[in-house]
């Protein structure tokens, strides 16, 4: 798509645009800081979208003071003039640590919703993972990116058919891998969603995916075009799923030959599991801290999943990332990589597929001058050593 500088540039070719449009009285668009970032977002949305968006309170205080507590220890004169910011995952090169994680209901916060944010990756080359509860049909999303990477998170319903289609579509668009959301089989109790009684799927926002895929129609009696209401009810009939169980992701994995990967993993045995499962990777994720108020930060989890999974599969982390010195942290604490979730959405909010670029791009110049004022000249030398836990 577009034409990146040298990785060992990111950071200075990105100061120097920055200051010398700063020469010209032009200031970035949205708050650099990530958290005037959120402030500013909080302040531009609806009241009913910031509060959905937020979601409860206490569990993600506790994936921020986790990145607190574990500092970086910078080394010096290591010669790190040429450095090489890519990972690789499943056989594929990726241009730093970082995917866009997958959210749904994008539409709430901007119109440009899931097809901005998928322009926005792809002009810097970091995957986006399609929500399975996109605003927009997957194909679309897909199509608005030419070529760059997609993956696709799949929230795993009770229609059999329904899953089995989705996964195919998928496939056919284009995706890389496959993420299995384990912790979201109920929706949980959000009590800035009740205050407001307010949920986007009830007013027909986020099933965008479910409206345009053919088992998902048979099961109605009339086409959603037609009754709204009943594609909605069937939509909440299906997702919710609390009887899953380890067994049934055999089913699963008889129908792709992608990567899957389980979003949502906490304890270390639950690791295990997903390796004896045949699964090809897990993400640690308390979701945002939007599922299990009081749940253990995703960032403290990490270290005794790191230690159970012993490298056998890719381990990434989710919930809390906010600039570079997370993925930093997140790396060598066993992370291959990390998913980069509000940060973008607040972007989205405020200036649309332009403002996701533009986190985007600083993101990466923050990313190389945090790896290169570390002493480390690739995430591959960053371990345990680069970090010191307070
Ligand atoms: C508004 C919103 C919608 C989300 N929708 C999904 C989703 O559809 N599927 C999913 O697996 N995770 C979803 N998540 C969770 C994210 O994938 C990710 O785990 C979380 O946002 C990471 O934490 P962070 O926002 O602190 O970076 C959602 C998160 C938010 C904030
Ligand atoms: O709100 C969420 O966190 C979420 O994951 C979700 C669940 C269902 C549909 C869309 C998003």
């Amino acid at each position: 798509m577009s034409s990146l500088p040298p990785p060992s540039s990111y950071g200075l070719q990105r100061q120097f645009q920055v200051y010398m449009a700063g020469l010209q009285g032009q200031r970035p668009s949205l708050p650099v800081n990530p958290e005037a970032l959120e402030q500013a977002a909080n302040r531009a949305m609806t009241p009913e979208a910031s509060g959905y968006l937020n979601g409860m309170a206490d569990s993600m205080r506790a994936n921020l003071a986790a990145f607190q507590r574990w500092r970086i220890v910078p080394r010096m004169l290591r010669n790190v003039a040429e450095r090489d910011l890519s990972i690789q995952l499943f056989n594929k090169r990726y241009p730093v640590p970082v995917l866009l994680a997958p959210i749904g209901v994008q539409s709430i916060v901007h119109t440009e919703a899931e097809t901005g944010t998928a322009r926005a990756a792809a002009s810097v080359g970091l995957p986006f993972i399609f929500s399975t509860a996109s605003s927009t049909p997957l194909e679309q999303v897909a199509q608005a990116m030419g070529d760059a990477p997609r993956w696709f998170q799949l929230y795993w319903s009770k229609d059999p058919e329904f899953n089995q289609s989705i996964v195919q579509r998928a496939e056919r668009a284009g995706c890389e891998a496959i993420v299995v959301t384990l912790d979201t089989y109920l929706l949980a109790w959000r009590p800035s969603d009740i205050q407001n009684a307010y949920l986007p799927f009830i007013l027909g926002q986020g099933i965008g995916n479910y409206l345009s895929d053919p088992a998902f129609r048979k099961g109605l009696s009339q086409p959603p075009e037609v009754n709204p209401q009943e594609a909605i009810q069937r939509f909440l009939a299906i997702f919710t799923n609390p009887s899953l169980t380890w067994q049934d992701l055999a089913t699963l994995r008889q129908q792709t030959k992608l990567p899957i990967l389980l979003k949502g993993i906490l304890h270390p045995d639950d690791a295990r599991k997903a390796i004896d499962s045949g699964m090809d990777g897990v993400i640690v994720s308390n979701h945002g801290g939007r599922q299990v108020e009081g749940a253990i930060a995703s960032l403290d989890a990490l270290p005794a999943i790191s230690e159970a999974v012993r490298g056998e599969v890719p381990i990434l982390l989710d919930s809390g990332i906010r600039q570079a010195s997370d993925v930093l942290k997140a790396v060598a604490l066993g992370a291959q990589a990390v998913l980069l979730g509000r940060p973008y959405m607040w972007a989205l909010a405020l200036n649309g597929e332009q403002g996701v670029r533009e986190l985007l791009a600083n993101l990466l110049a923050d990313l190389d001058l945090t790896l290169a004022l570390s002493g480390y000249a690739s995430f591959a030398e960053v371990d345990t050593s680069a970090v010191v836990r307070l």
